[in-house]
């Protein structure tokens, strides 16, 4: 079967230094991709470069058969692609539930000007997108947190609202940057949960993380990146016995 996600050559440089260089990655259907290496390696701008946050120097991003990569990231997110990047912060002063509708008003048609004057397009559309906010709160277990300023909810939890966010796009691949950080234990726990749940569900996801136990654990396959170019790629055994792995990871604190 054809790739969801097909990358070739991508390659993208800043001042002369490659912070991506020639990467090829295929990402099946429903498949969930662990994506480590070291510090610096690449993998948030590769994020940018799937997403569209970042014009890639050279190269090609395919998404289920069409070139995606000149494409502006709005377009990208109507085809399919949701990103959650490290460290997004929720909008303080709105609710958990108007925090998931602002994800919705991205890809939905009757837009500004139809909302600015309320029109019965517009009022219909808001219904909707109000339902299908409740609906992705209940998909990431934040049913009740609904009517809650998204400000006060724990850690764990304002984790869950972006995921929340990001699905109210109805995306097909999902690329999650460190979700997990910052969280203690338990709430890791929940969050691992949630990802293998949003799987199971038929997301197709690329998982950046530096708990690479957590990535193992939860990952069919694993690419690893150092200095912009794939070093490695496969399960989480083959990735550790790799001596390409081993090396680039040598001297830093993470461990595979
Ligand atoms: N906007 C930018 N301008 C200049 N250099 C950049 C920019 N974004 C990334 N880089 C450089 O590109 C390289 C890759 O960075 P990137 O953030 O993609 O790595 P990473 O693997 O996500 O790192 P980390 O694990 O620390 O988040 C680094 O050397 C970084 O300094």
């Amino acid at each position: 079967m054809a790739p969801l996600l097909s990358l070739r050559g991508t390659t993208r440089s800043f001042g002369g230094v490659y912070a991506v260089r020639d990467v090829a990655l295929d990402l099946a259907d429903g498949e969930l991709r662990g994506l480590i290496g070291p510090n610096g390696a690449g993998k948030s701008t590769l994020f940018n470069l799937i997403g569209g946050q970042l014009r890639a120097d050279r190269g090609t991003v395919t998404l289920a058969g069409r070139r995606i990569d000149r494409l502006p990231p709005h377009r990208r997110a109507r085809l399919g692609v949701a990103v959650v990047f490290q460290g997004a912060r929720i909008f303080p002063g709105l609710t958990a539930r108007e925090n998931v509708m602002v994800g919705a008003h991205a890809t939905t048609r009757a837009g500004f000007v139809a909302g600015a004057l309320r029109l019965p397009a517009h009022r219909r559309e808001e219904r909707e997108i109000r339902d299908r906010a409740d609906e992705c709160l209940d998909r990431v277990g934040l049913t009740g947190w609904a009517e809650r300023a998204a400000e006060t909810l724990p850690l764990g939890q304002q984790r869950a609202l972006q995921l929340a966010r990001a699905l109210c796009a109805r995306p097909r691949l999902l690329l999650l940057d460190e979700p997990a950080s910052g969280l203690r234990a338990p709430e890791r726990a929940a969050l691992a949960d949630l990802v293998t749940a949003l799987r199971a569900d038929g997301l197709s996801i690329i998982l950046v993380e530096h708990d690479v136990a957590l990535v193992t654990r939860l990952a069919d396959r694993i690419t690893v990146l150092d200095l912009g170019e794939v070093i490695a790629e496969g399960t989480a055994g083959e990735i550790r016995a790799d001596p390409r792995v081993i090396e680039a990871y040598l001297g830093s604190e993470a461990r595979v």
